[in-house]
């Protein structure tokens, strides 16, 4: 099954950074989303009980990113992937977020993960 979900480009503004500074203003985040998913069944019932909800996956991620206030993009990366696949039942993700800005010679920088299984 190769179906998937996806959010692409969804901005949070948020703390997170190493630095003193980083810890006291926030940041822009990108995070894109490829989220296995079979897509059979919400197109054949047309009910969105049945499809992986976009905008509340979109709610969560950008709700955690707020709260977690990590110093690290690797671990912002590990709790999104956490949270997707115990609360969502995603079984497999693949997760890019980028940090606009970071890196002033950059368009950005960032990390991307893959977890879980198809
Ligand atoms: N691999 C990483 N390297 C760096 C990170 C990070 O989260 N992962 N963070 C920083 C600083 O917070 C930086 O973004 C400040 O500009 C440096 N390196």
């Amino acid at each position: 099954m190769t179906d998937s979900v996806l959010i692409e480009g969804l901005a949070v503004e948020a703390i997170i950074g190493v630095y003193d500074w980083e810890r006291e203003v926030s940041q822009r985040l990108l995070v894109d989303l490829e989220l296995a998913w079979d897509n059979r069944v919400p197109a054949a019932s047309d009910d969105v009980s049945d499809a992986l909800d976009y905008a509340l996956v979109s709610e969560r991620v950008s709700a955690y990113l707020v709260q977690a206030r990590p110093q690290l993009l690797e671990t912002a990366a590990e709790g999104i992937a956490s949270l997707l696949q115990e609360e969502f039942g995603v079984r497999w993700l693949r997760l890019a977020l980028r940090k606009p800005g970071a890196v002033p010679a950059a368009a950005a920088v960032g990390v991307k993960i893959e977890r879980g299984s198809r």
